[in-house]
């Protein structure tokens, strides 16, 4: 390999033909009056899926590439005489090492927000990622919001700037698409109530009855375009369709949505449609609707609209474009692929930690096992946060929550992005002493209990709860389970060669959604909570209980209910150790890995 490395080469060359040979799209695309391209909870992953296993190569195609196709479809869309909008749901923040490989005194995700600026964006919503943390609601405002005048929705959110509550960007957009069509448009983030000081979420209930709102959908659009949030299916969008619809009755309503990580598409009536789009830039959407020509008059005939999947790779691209692979590069695109790899240099992305001697996977393995990358937290957690800490060889049960682990890790060389995908989020870790060994070893079922949960809540109650405070992976792992369990009997024997990826099912017309087909991925459950094993000591021994900051509270109130000797409060935890959830497995890969 011309490189004096003794270890596996598993990075995909995407440069050239593709190193792993990929299924190509089903069929063309279909096209109507008015299509829209769409992308949904990127969270950073700008670069591609770099890893040779199935079925990263499917999602290979880097930012740059995506430039390209987007150049060479609006080319397409001008030949055709139809619009072509571009569409982004929100989640910028938190997900790799351009996101958060930032050095200190930077700001999450301020640097390959800068990617983002650089395409046509038309339409962008702010997502849940955006509000964590004030600094990062604050850029987005100040440094991303102004580059798309208008166009960058937060219908709902507010940031507080000296002592004035404004909204982050717009709380809605009226403009012209190029073939005359007028558009209302409104940016929607679902009910989350874990962001932070300084940054107001309101209800979608309260939303709806606000006088701006009734005055932005007063007047008849060609069409309502609404992006948001927010998931498709089990959620709030009933409630902004049936305040449109009190209206309009008959005027398209298209909307674009996000949060939960899955390719979702349905109708609420004939003249409407939603459309979700995945999460990681592993998926980018496609929409069209044959609309009529602007200004004219209503029908209540269904529109004809259709929805696609894309694997967003080369071969995908190109496929869709006409382009060959020395015909479809832009100058543009080729430009953004550039510096992306120069921010991937600049924040040392291929730092090598050490060496990953399997895969280890957060759903495609049983939990606990060998191949489950929660097994590894649990075991890396003791080992990663004794390093320089004095209260090490206190006993101790370290607790996190499995959300904290965001994606695989692949077997060969476990780099500082590899580190970042897996686990992004710089949260602490904090630790309460003298906790007795038999409550401690009692919190983690207590946080995962079924049924009713040990502080008396209903699991319902406690999943709607989590869903508010942001935790979706219970919803992502529903879907993956559901066509895990419909898709393998039936289609793995015949399997016709199909790689490994998703296998959407939805109920929006026009045949199968994934534009390329797959069989369907493995699929495991998995706890919302682990810990790292208890200490072999006498249930009475004080020993420290380790949890990350993030679940503080769940881990409070278990506690608490678990014994009636201490009220504990967030003032009993301190700072554990200055190890943080996203340098963990970094500092477990230079000790184990090498
Ligand atoms: N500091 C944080 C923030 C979030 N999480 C986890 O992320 C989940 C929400 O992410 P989405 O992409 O689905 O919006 C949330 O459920 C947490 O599990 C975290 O661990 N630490």
């Amino acid at each position: 390999c011309g490189d004096d490395h003794t270890h596996t080469h598993t990075h995909v060359q995407k440069r050239e033909f593709p190193s792993a040979p990929l299924t190509p799209p089903s069929r063309p695309l279909q096209w109507g009056s008015l299509n829209v391209i769409h992308t949904t909870d990127s969270h950073g992953w700008l670069l591609g899926h770099q890893h040779a296993s199935f079925p990263e190569p499917n999602y290979s195609g880097d930012f740059g590439d995506f430039a390209s196709f987007v150049a060479h479809m609006k080319e397409l869309a001008l030949e055709k005489d139809v619009d072509l909008l571009l569409i982004d749901s929100g989640d910028l923040h938190d997900g790799t090492g351009l996101s958060d490989g930032f050095p200190v005194g930077g700001v999450d995700a301020h640097a390959s927000n800068g990617f983002f600026k650089q395409l046509p964006y038309d339409l962008l919503t702010i997502g849940n990622h955006e509000l964590y943390i004030y600094n990062n609601t604050l850029d987005m405002h100040e440094n991303f919001a102004p580059h798309f005048p208008g166009r960058y929705l937060s219908s709902n959110v507010n940031i507080t700037i000296n002592n004035a509550s404004v909204p982050v960007g717009s709380r809605f957009a009226k403009f012209k698409t190029r073939k005359g069509r007028s558009v209302t448009s409104l940016g929607v983030l679902y009910d989350f109530t874990d962001n932070d000081a300084g940054t107001t979420v309101q209800f979608v209930a309260d939303m709806v009855k606000e006088a701006w709102f009734a005055e932005a959908i007063k007047e008849k659009p060609d069409l309502f375009l609404l992006a948001g949030h927010m998931p498709v299916a089990r959620d709030n969008w009933p409630l902004v369709y049936d305040a449109i619809r009190a209206v309009h009755p008959l005027t398209p309503i298209l909307i674009l949505g996000g949060h939960s990580h899955v390719r979702n598409c349905l109708q609420f009536d004939g003249r409407s449609i939603a459309l979700e789009s995945g999460r990681y830039m592993e998926t980018v959407g496609w929409l069209s609707a044959d609309l009529p020509p602007p200004n004219t008059a209503e029908t209540s005939q269904n529109i004809t609209f259709s929805r696609r999947y894309l694997d967003p790779n080369r071969v995908t691209y190109e496929f869709h474009t006409g382009k060959g692979n020395f015909s479809f590069d832009t100058a543009w695109g080729k430009g953004i692929t550039k510096g992306l790899e120069d921010l991937s240099k600049a924040f040392d992305l291929t730092f090598e930690y050490g060496v990953a001697p399997h895969d280890f996977t957060l759903s495609r393995s049983p939990f606990p096992s060998n191949d489950s990358i929660l097994s590894l937290v649990a075991t890396a957690l003791p080992i990663g946060l004794a390093v320089n800490n004095t209260r090490a060889s206190i006993p101790n049960i370290m607790i996190t929550n499995s959300g904290e682990l965001r994606f695989d890790i692949f077997a060969g060389t476990f780099t500082k992005n590899d580190q970042l995908t897996a686990s992004p989020f710089m949260d602490s870790f904090l630790f309460i002493p003298n906790v007795t060994a038999g409550v401690a070893k009692g919190v983690v079922e207590g946080l995962n209990g079924g049924g009713l949960d040990a502080v008396g809540r209903r699991a319902e109650d406690v999943q709607a709860e989590r869903w508010a405070r942001g935790y979706v992976e219970a919803r992502y792992r529903e879907w993956l389970k559901e066509m895990h369990e419909r898709d393998s009997p039936t289609r793995r024997d015949v399997a016709e060669n199909l790689t490994l990826g998703y296998v959407t099912t939805d109920t929006c017309p026009g045949g199968v959604g994934d534009d390329t087909p797959h069989v369907a991925l493995p699929f495991f459950s998995s706890p919302d909570y682990i810990a790292s094993a208890a200490p072999d000591v006498s249930d009475d021994t004080p020993i420290d209980l380790v949890f990350i900051d993030f679940i503080q509270s769940d881990v409070l109130g278990v506690l608490n209910s678990l014994q009636s000797e201490t009220v504990y409060t967030g003032d009993d935890a301190a700072l554990y150790t200055d190890i943080l959830m996203s340098q963990v497995l970094g500092v477990y890969a230079q000790q184990v890995w090498n």
